[in-house]
């Protein structure tokens, strides 16, 4: 079976809050995923489904064809959720120990410290480490079962740009052995470095899901800034090959699916456009776009 797990037609509702709308998502076994998406998106709440920790109110989880429960007992799955809790008494050896123990046939302590990087502090108490190193022991107990499929939670939140380096340095042995990886960040550029495939969630659904580039190129399109005198939002963004159209004081900006086309419809439109730009849309523009609030600004 090529697949590592399935999510489908997940729905998770708070009160009033519909935390998980209807999500569906296949990963293939050997795949290097990002969730990404705002604050409140719903990343959380569908990893707590993935992992068994809350159950749908609709729609079903599959990993590696069974109940998360029987993959994260047998070790092939494991998880670091966000800002674990680790006693601040006991060592990361005493605690890799402790974990060790839970799995049948669990990497040595030694394997352990060198895959995750804790070698050197492992025999120090936890209430003493920074958190670049915390979050590296909370690696090493994911680690601990050997597990095929590892969930990440915002792993980088709380770290410096030196420790998040360092963390994903750690994470490369993982992912270059073939396994498979699900993280969520606010990070576009974790996910542009680590991630062969992009999941964009808001308000609860995914709104894109492809390769990096793929998003990029599909859903972001380029941008084509001008000067467009007299020009309004609602004229500009039915011109053939626009998406979505701004206007700020003076400036445009025109979100396109084909630039090419909406250049000319452009200059056909209003030839006294002027000071023209083209430019390839970012990952960034790609999430702001899908994930803003303000229908002119969405691409679609
Ligand atoms: N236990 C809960 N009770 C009530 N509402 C909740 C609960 N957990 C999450 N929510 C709400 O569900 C929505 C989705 O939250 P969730 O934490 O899944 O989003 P997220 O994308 O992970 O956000 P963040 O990046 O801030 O962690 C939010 O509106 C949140 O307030």
């Amino acid at each position: 079976m090529t697949e590592a797990f399935r999510l489908t037609g997940l729905v998770k509702q708070f009160k009033q809050v519909r935390a998980v709308d209807g999500v569906s998502l296949a990963v293939r076994r050997g795949e290097v995923v990002a969730l990404l998406g705002p604050n409140g998106a719903g990343k959380s709440t569908t990893i707590d489904m993935l992992l068994g920790l809350a159950s749908p109110d609709e729609g079903s989880v599959q990993v590696f064809g069974g109940a998360p429960r029987a993959a994260l007992d047998s070790g092939r799955l494991a998880a670091m959720v966000q800002n674990g809790f680790l006693l601040r008494d006991v060592t990361p050896a005493e605690l890799v120990e402790l974990h060790r123990s839970m799995f049948r046939n669990p990497l040595s302590a030694k394997e352990v410290y060198g895959r995750a990087g804790i070698g050197e502090f492992a025999r120090r108490r936890c209430g003493k480490l920074p958190g670049g190193q915390l979050q590296r022991v909370r690696y090493a107990l994911a680690l601990t079962g050997d597990p095929e499929l590892l969930i990440l939670d915002e792993p980088t939140a709380a770290l410096d740009v030196d420790a998040r380096r360092e963390f994903w340095a750690s994470m490369h042995e993982f992912t270059a052995a073939g396994r498979t990886v699900l993280f969520a960040t606010h990070y576009l550029a974790e996910a542009e470095d680590y991630a062969d495939r992009v999941v964009l969630m808001r308000h609860g659904k995914v709104v894109a899901d492809g390769a990096v580039d793929e998003v990029r190129a599909n859903v972001s399109g380029r941008l084509i800034r001008a000067v467009v005198p007299g020009a309004r939002e609602e004229d500009l963004a039915v011109l053939d090959g626009v998406a979505s159209a701004r206007v700020q004081g003076d400036r445009t900006e025109l979100g396109c699916t084909d630039s090419d086309l909406a250049i000319r419809a452009l200059l056909t439109t209003f030839p006294q456009t002027s000071s023209i730009e083209i430019t390839s849309a970012g990952l960034e523009e790609a999430f702001l776009a899908l994930t803003s609030d303000e229908p002119q600004g969405a691409l679609r």
